[in-house]
């Protein structure tokens, strides 16, 4: 891929980001836990690899957040009348942010319970 190509595309997806924090009062909240949880692990003193753990399931959930907006979109895009397969679809990825939201606190309580007890 050419560099100018590279770099485009790069502005795209910042941009991405940018219409989700703008659009979507979840993706901050999600932004306003993650910044909490940094700040618990820094107050707390976490090894590296709980660090790691830390920041893949921040990571993931903050963009999983973001595929269900984008399916959200397309839904309304491709089906702006009721249909059952544009409701189905929603709550699919709605429901893929709560399973790993719920996997997410889990670990996160696993990872911090110990160290305050
Ligand atoms: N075109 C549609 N056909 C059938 N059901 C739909 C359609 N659009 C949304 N729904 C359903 O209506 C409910 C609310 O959807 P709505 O889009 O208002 O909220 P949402 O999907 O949670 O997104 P938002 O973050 O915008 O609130 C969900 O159960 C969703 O699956």
């Amino acid at each position: 891929m050419k560099a100018s190509r590279f770099f485009k595309s790069f502005k795209f997806a910042v941009q991405g980001i940018g219409f989700a924090l703008k659009r979507e009062q979840n993706m901050r909240l999600h932004i306003l836990a993650a910044l909490i949880v940094l700040a618990a692990g820094v107050w707390t003193g976490l090894s590296k690899s709980e660090w790691l753990i830390i920041l893949l399931v921040i990571g993931g959930m903050l963009a999983l957040e973001m595929m269900n907006s984008a399916i959200e979109r397309v839904v309304d895009l491709a089906s702006p009348a009721i249909h059952p397969l544009a409701k189905e679809a929603k709550d699919i990825a709605a429901g893929a942010v709560l399973v790993f939201a719920a996997a997410s606190a889990i670990i996160g309580l696993l990872i911090f319970i110990p160290k305050w007890l």
